[in-house]
């Protein structure tokens, strides 16, 4: 292809995925393999390249765009080089006119900005969209960190998180041994982090009630040593098996997987009532701290759904300390750096249920924000999360 026929294949594709933020359809990874899995012409350059221009784009675009020409022309007002191939020929876009408008650039949807937690000031805007590196965390029940490093050119230790290592750039990780024998996982550093805020021990009753595909699941079976009672827990059956491969690859055998019914999770834990030593909510939420792995998710958040997210964290959180045994933790977390989804939660919690405590979840990373700790891109070079750890009376 020629490179102004890249050009307008991210213009094609930027309309697909500005149109499917707009209907709740796919996520722009799935739109864009779609894409390139009919067009069997597109080499692996010509990939790469459309992939890069794409998302140049969509990281520069915190307000949904008009359309992928809208956003491209954008691209183009900042970078020279892109707005040379607006050169109308063959396959490539028609010149840009002089008029023409193109989406300006911002980090954040203008009607976010008042919601982000006030620690989250201007000079660290920019970093929520800046590209992810890639962690891993080592699993110690099967190895440890300093034989993974031997064994992957050019990784290196996360700052923070004594499990984790920061993967070079472009390493097929999971065409390795170290991850297909189950020594590694995949997962962000802030990830790691706030598993290691539950503080698990082996032998204790944890529950994971909002496991998803058990990344924090995983890490609580390790830190457990795979001693106690671990179960995970959520209302999607297909997120649920795919922990099933994943706790056996790891060898995590104390994982027990419990699918709920919406609505009715409490009578699912009648028996755990009242007795865990430790329950997890990792709530699901905006997903505002993790724009840097899917930018395009600014563009899919409005403000009913953000309003029932708040709505279920908040029974959620109170279905969790339901199963607190007395002195027992409960873990609170969001990927999300909105005040409604975090510290706000957490204080409208502590409200309604006198005598709980908050106390630190983690000490030497992030910024107390509440009654949790947040820790952000910008400040942290993790994800995004809220955390606080509450002790029931
Ligand atoms: C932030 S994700 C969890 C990610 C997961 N803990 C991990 O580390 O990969 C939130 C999860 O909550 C689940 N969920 C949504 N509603 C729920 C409910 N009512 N009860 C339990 N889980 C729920 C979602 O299906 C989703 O998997």
């Amino acid at each position: 292809m020629t490179p102004s026929a890249r050009v307008q294949a991210a213009i094609d594709l930027l309309d697909l995925i500005i149109a499917a933020a707009r209907e709740g359809g796919a996520a722009a990874d799935t739109l864009i393999a779609r894409w390139f899995a009919e067009r069997r012409f597109a080499g692996s350059k010509d990939r790469r390249a459309i992939r890069d221009l794409v998302y140049a784009a969509i990281r520069r675009s915190g307000e949904r765009p008009v359309n992928g020409r809208a956003a491209m022309v954008g691209l183009a007002r900042e970078d020279h080089a892109v707005a040379a191939l607006f050169d109308g020929s063959g396959y490539g876009p028609a010149p840009i006119a002089t008029d023409e408008p193109g989406q300006a650039a911002s980090a954040i949807p203008v009607w976010l900005v008042e919601r982000l937690s006030p620690l989250v000031g201007a000079q660290e805007r920019d970093a929520l969209v800046e590209r992810a590196p890639l962690d891993l965390r080592v699993n110690r029940l099967k190895g440890d960190r300093a034989a993974v490093l031997a064994g992957l050119e050019g990784a290196q230790s996360t700052p923070h998180a004594p499990d984790g290592v920061r993967l070079a750039e472009n390493l097929q990780i999971e065409q390795s041994d170290v991850w297909k024998d189950g020594l590694v996982e995949v997962q962000d550093e802030g990830s790691q982090l706030l598993a290691l805020a539950c503080a698990a021990a082996p032998d204790m009753i944890a529950v994971d009630l909002c496991a998803g595909a058990g990344g924090k699941t995983l890490a609580l079976a390790a830190a457990m040593a795979n001693r106690g009672r671990l179960i995970a827990s959520d209302t999607v059956r297909d997120r649920l098996r795919r922990l099933e491969p994943r706790a056996a690859r790891a060898g995590a055998t104390i994982v027990e997987t419990r699918l709920l019914d919406d609505g009715r999770e409490a009578a699912a834990f009648a028996d755990i009532a009242g007795a865990a030593d430790l329950v997890l909510i990792d709530a699901p939420c905006s997903g505002t701290g993790t724009w840097r792995r899917n930018p395009e998710a600014r563009w899919r958040l409005t403000p009913e759904r953000l309003q029932r997210l708040v709505s279920l964290q908040s029974r959620l959180i109170d279905i969790g300390g339901g199963l607190v045994r007395p002195g027992g933790a409960l873990i609170y977390a969001v990927c999300s750096l909105l005040a409604d989804e975090g510290a706000a939660q957490v204080a409208a919690f502590l409200d309604r249920n006198r005598g709980w405590r908050a106390v630190a979840p983690l000490t030497e990373v992030g910024r107390s924000d509440g009654a949790g700790i947040l820790l952000t891109p910008g400040h942290d070079r993790t994800d995004g999360f809220f955390v606080a750890r509450l002790i029931k009376p």
